[in-house]
């Protein structure tokens, strides 16, 4: 479905994609993470043919991103791109339907996306959410196969991003592929079959939200103590990356638990209430993305 092939964008000294390449597949939803400016808008916009690639090539659906975008195969929510002015919610929406070589009935796309009841409001007198909304009405006017969403549910709250993901879902569950740039990155754990880390506009990691947490190596080490702590011996500990005392309770994140929580009985202490777990897919982001700034340091 998509294709890039050893893609690099620059924008002066600055490498903003640096070497891509990636494919993704039919009926996947894949989240494209990574700290700010990482490269996921421009690699979305190179994927969209908005932006040209200094070197490299990118395909969708075995074409160019330009005449994928014609034959009406691709949906697409930006971050940026102002909403027309002056023209109502329906007459927008209307206008997508029109452009697009495979449209929805309008009604359909006005209640899919929740603006039914806004179709008549002007669409600079949209709260931020319900512009979002908006974007997202565009995205999907017309049966594209592939949806890409550059941020979609900031500014949404709880009960329409609820609502937005659930809608999403169902596009996925058609067999449409959805590509969507989040900093949510619970969005991206319960959403997506497939996440992308990127990191300086490399790609850091590729797998399912469980594999990144695998990969991260980490684990979350908790329990309590009773009588002082020595905290000095405590940091001593094997294998421990990071240590958090607060009251009796001590948090610590290891890269090997067992010989942490081995070392940790050797040292004569009785903790109390262990608790052994794995990275949330927040902190295996961090865990894998703070070690490869280290790396480069
Ligand atoms: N038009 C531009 N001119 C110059 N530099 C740019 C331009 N657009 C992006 N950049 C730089 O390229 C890098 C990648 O930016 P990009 O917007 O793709 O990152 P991002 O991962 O989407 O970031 P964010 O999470 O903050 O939205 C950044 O260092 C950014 O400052």
């Amino acid at each position: 479905m998509v294709a890039f092939d050893q893609v690099s964008k620059a924008y002066g000294e600055v490498r903003a994609v640096d070497g891509l390449t990636l494919s993704l597949r039919a009926g996947e939803t894949v989240a494209l993470l990574g700290p700010n400016g990482a490269g996921k808008s421009t690699t979305l916009d190179l994927l969209l043919g908005l932006k040209n690639a200094d070197s490299g090539t990118v395909r969708l659906f075995g074409t160019t991103p330009r005449e994928a975008l014609v034959a009406g195969r691709v949906g697409a929510m930006l971050q940026s791109g102002g909403l027309m002015d002056e023209v109502t919610v329906a007459e927008l929406v209307r206008l997508a339907c029109a452009l697009h070589p495979k449209p929805y009935p309008v009604a359909d796309v006005l209640s899919r996306a929740g603006i039914a009841q806004l179709a008549d409001r002007k669409v600079d007198k949209l709260s931020g959410g319900q512009a979002q909304r908006v974007r997202f009405a565009l995205a999907t006017a017309g049966d594209s196969d592939l949806i890409v969403l550059d941020e979609p549910t900031t500014g949404m709250d709880v009960t329409t991003r609820q609502g937005f993901w659930a809608t999403m879902r169902e596009q996925a569950d058609q067999g449409r592929t959805v590509l969507f740039a989040t900093h949510y990155l619970e969005e991206a754990d319960a959403i997506a079959d497939r996440v992308l880390v990127l990191h300086r506009g490399r790609l850091l990691a590729d797998g399912t939200a469980a594999e990144i947490k695998a990969k991260a190596g980490a684990r979350r080490v908790s329990f309590d103590l009773e009588g002082p702590i020595d905290e000095p011996a405590l940091r001593g500990l094997p294998f421990l990356t990071t240590i958090g005392i607060s009251g009796r309770t001590v948090r610590i994140q290891s890269s090997d638990a067992d010989a942490t929580v081995h070392a940790l009985y050797g040292l004569g202490l009785h903790p109390r209430n262990l608790e052994v777990a794995g990275l949330g897919l927040e902190q295996a982001f961090v865990a894998i993305t703070t070690a490869e700034e280290a790396k480069q340091q």
